[in-house]
């Protein structure tokens, strides 16, 4: 497999099998200028992208568990979206990834499979190459993570330290002033941020 997303001047690029997707850069481009302004090296960059073939979620080297299709299936989804399709296999590698996309694109569900995915593992204690030894049961449906929303509206820091301390989280969800807050701030003596895995700035252009 090729996972390349080097992009060549208009040409297609394999990343995915039987997925090419047409790169349509512009110097004007949001990911690619953010990744070049804080000069991120080895990091993905997807700009806007149209797939020439339309993959399911189940395809070859998606990697998904079968309870995370299950859950994209039970909201009745089938095909990625184009922006699904070219950044989940890069998440799945755990690559660093910068996207552009429009907005209703399904930018959301691009990072949050991979999150749930990442979550399930850990349930059920699988490694990456350990995907095949799965035998899901009724019993292995998965745990819902706790979720603490960190807002001004919502608490105060204090409150969200006792909160979390009290349900923990596996997912914090907030602005980034608060998150930092959370996590640099006063928070900092009980949240360990070398804990932390997965890092979304979503709307980063704004
Ligand atoms: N595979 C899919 N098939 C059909 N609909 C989908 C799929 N994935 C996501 N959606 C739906 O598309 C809509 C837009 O998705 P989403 O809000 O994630 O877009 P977005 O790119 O994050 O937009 P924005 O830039 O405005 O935040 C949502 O209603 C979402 O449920």
């Amino acid at each position: 497999m090729d996972f390349s997303t080097k992009w060549g001047k208009g040409q297609s690029v394999k990343i995915f099998r039987k997925l090419y997707i047409r790169p349509i850069v512009d110097s004007r481009s949001t990911a690619k200028r953010i990744a070049n302004e804080h000069h991120l090296a080895n990091v993905d960059v997807c700009c806007v992208c149209r797939p020439l073939v339309v993959s399911s979620y189940s395809s070859d080297g998606m990697d998904l568990t079968l309870q995370s299709l299950d859950v994209i299936q039970s909201m009745g989804y089938t095909q990625m979206t184009p922006v699904q399709a070219s950044t989940i296999p890069l998440f799945m590698k755990h690559r660093d990834v910068v996207v552009e996309a429009v907005t209703g694109s399904g930018k959301t569900l691009a990072f949050v499979i991979p999150i749930l995915e990442r979550l399930i593992r850990r349930e059920t204690r699988l490694q990456h190459d350990e995907i095949g030894a799965i035998v899901p049961t009724e019993d292995s449906t998965p745990f819902p993570p706790p979720l603490l929303l960190v807002s001004s509206e919502q608490s105060s820091p204090a409150e969200d330290i006792k909160r979390f301390l009290s349900t923990g989280a596996e997912i914090v969800v907030g602005t980034p002033g608060r998150i930092e807050e959370f996590l640099l701030g006063k928070g900092r003596e009980v949240v360990n941020v070398k804990s932390l895995e997965v890092l979304v700035l979503d709307e980063a252009d704004r």
